[in-house]
């Protein structure tokens, strides 16, 4: 299938004073090669442009660029122009692309003066672009982008590519709603209008008629569970009256065989096709996926926190390899706040409930201490049903020898060697999960950049997107085996600290958790709030809870036609009055 790709497109003047063309192709040529070399999809390869066949000068040549760009899957565009052009006839006016448009600050020619104009054409037209324009005059020879210009070059592509990689595919239900939770009750409205996505919903039953059936690879099955025997140690054991020795052998084969047939209903199976199943063999083009699980199938089947854990993990017993992204208790909206990660860093998400404050004061009254560094103002407690992604685990580490969370296709052996040596898999909790199955358990045992996002659908409004910068932070051992114990020893905790800035919901950490919107949240590696405010603003998901600095805001320049000192409340009304991209 076509990757989604920027198009560029070289803006000139029509009356081609010397040397124009070729200035606009040279810029073109630059943006092309800056994006190429440092944008990725998350499969990994490089970001792909076009540039457009000719320079455009009018409409004629504006149209012959969309015709070329159509054929190519071109998702965003990039209007870049050194001089005076003229503004309504060259613009962008495909209502689908995600557009921005580059003039050069010089003074020999009014690269500027075009921005401004056509801006505000984009404006009068409902076709917010984003505005890029260097903050220093450059000389026409100057060849480099300059810094200022490339990050907001590149912000813009990472986020058009997210929204293109997006863009028809599939949110796969397996199952429906779990335990009552409204993240788990799928809006397709919302699926559909806000991101294209298209929502699908397959019974959890269909997993049991291909287990009976053998519907899946039969040879990559038993490599599975050979790699799951050599490499998943099994956890302690909390259930007064543990599952036998040989059901849980029993387990153990049918967790690794879930999490097969899991992936091959979202992605597809070559292999089955092969072995005559064709429409298993296709998937359902799925990006993302989720799983109810509680409680029709946990109540007597293994749980889902074996297949959660591995799919959400950027490596298997195939190697590394692009996480699928796959929300326990087929939390969708939490998913969708997964993928915006995912897509952005090309890192795996994790899944998390939001499970409890502690306050600086609580854990001196429980454990006698009184914690210092980031964890002296208190701490949230992210911890799951033993779904996490297993790079959070804090041991795999870059050349430097700090814990990180690689790209999936960063991943090395001894990365990989590391995880699965953090983690052990506990029975899983029968009081909860009659059905047993096995609970990834490890502890965060690293202090990390991590972003915590989740998108909230609120009646009357729509979506809504929050983050939380902050580090993972690591607890004296005494203090987190106690909180541990009091909580699920059998479960993956992460400690999470958000940046405080003193003002509203992040004033302090108890804010924080008791603005979040639902029980769950996930995190990605890095501080990447300023990418998904970005990324929110492309889709019209207004951003209700941030602790981004407002200087590293980039949204379309329309956004400040809504009021320039207050860009929150300004991101709502352009968010209402431009609605969803997908109509
Ligand atoms: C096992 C329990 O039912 C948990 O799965 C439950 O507390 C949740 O995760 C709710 O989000
Ligand atoms: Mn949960």
């Amino acid at each position: 299938m076509s990757k989604p790709k920027i198009g560029i497109r070289p803006i000139i003047d029509g009356r081609r004073m010397e040397g124009l063309e070729e200035k606009a192709f040279i810029m073109a040529k630059r943006a092309k090669e800056l994006i190429e070399a440092n944008v990725k999809y998350a499969d990994g390869t490089a970001a792909e442009c076009v540039i457009s066949p000719c320079a455009i000068s009018g409409s004629r040549e504006a149209y012959i660029c969309k015709e070329a760009f159509d054929k190519e899957n071109v998702v965003a565009t990039l209007s870049v122009t050194p001089c005076w052009c003229f503004g309504s006839e060259t613009m962008d006016m495909d209502p689908l692309t995600i557009k921005a448009v580059w003039g050069a600050n010089g003074t020999e020619r009014p690269g500027a003066v075009y921005l401004a104009s056509v801006l505000a054409a984009h404006e009068q037209k409902g076709l917010p672009a984003f505005s890029i324009y260097g903050r220093d005059v450059q000389d026409t020879e100057d060849q480099p982008i300059p810094a200022d210009v490339a990050e907001k070059i590149l912000r813009f592509a990472r986020c058009a590519v997210a929204v293109g990689q997006m863009r028809d595919k599939s949110y796969v239900n397996i199952g429906a709603v779990s335990m009552g939770i409204a993240g788990s009750q799928c809006d397709a409205d919302f699926f559909q209008r806000y991101l294209g996505i298209r929502a699908e919903w397959v019974d959890m039953t269909e997993i049991l008629r291909r287990r009976k059936y053998k519907i899946y690879d039969e040879e990559e099955v038993e490599r599975a569970f050979a790699w799951t025997k050599k490499y998943c140690k099994e956890g302690f054991d909390k259930n007064p009256e543990p599952h036998t020795a040989a059901q849980k052998a029993e387990e153990w084969r049918d967790v690794v065989i879930n999490t097969i047939i899991c992936r091959d209903i979202i992605l597809g199976n070559e292999k089955l096709a092969a072995k005559g199943y064709i429409e298993e063999g296709n998937g359902r083009n799925g990006i993302l996926g989720g799983f109810q699980g509680q409680r029709m199938w946990s109540d007597w089947q293994p749980n889902a926190d074996f297949a959660e854990a591995i799919l959400n993990t950027s490596f298997d017993w195939n190697g590394k390899r692009q996480p699928t992204i796959f929300a326990t208790e087929n939390d969708g909206l939490n998913g969708v706040a997964m993928l915006f990660g995912h897509l952005l860093t090309g890192t795996s998400s994790v899944f998390a409930d939001v499970r409890t404050y502690w306050s600086p004061e609580a854990v001196e009254r429980v454990s006698g201490k009184k914690l210092t560094g980031r964890a002296a103002q208190g701490f949230i407690h992210l911890i799951n049903s033993g779904a996490a992604a297993l790079d959070a685990c804090g041991q795999v580490k870059n050349e430097k020898g700090e814990s990180v969370m690689k790209p999936w296709w960063e991943m090395e052996q001894k990365d990989m060697d590391a995880c699965m040596k953090a983690t052990d898999w506990c029975p899983a909790a029968l009081d909860y999960f009659p059905g047993g199955g096995f609970s990834s358990h490890f502890n965060t045992k690293a202090e990390m950049p991590v972003t915590m996002v989740r998108v909230n659908l609120v009646a009357g409004l729509g979506p809504v997107l929050q983050i939380a910068e902050g580090y993972t932070v690591e607890l004296p051992e005494d203090v987190h085996a106690l909180i541990e114990k009091r909580t699920d020893p059998t479960w993956p905790t992460t400690w999470f600290v958000p940046n405080l800035t003193g003002k509203g919901a992040f004033k302090d950490v108890y804010s924080v958790m008791a603005n979040w919107g639902a029980n769950h949240g996930s995190f990605t590696y890095g501080h990447i709030g300023r990418d998904l405010i970005t990324l929110a603003s492309m889709l019209r998901i207004p951003v209700s809870l941030h602790n981004v600095p407002e200087e590293d805001l980039y949204r379309p320049h329309a956004w400040a036609a809504f009021g320039t000192s207050e860009p929150e409340s300004a991101d709502y009304r352009a968010c209402a009055v431009y609605g969803p991209l997908y109509k």
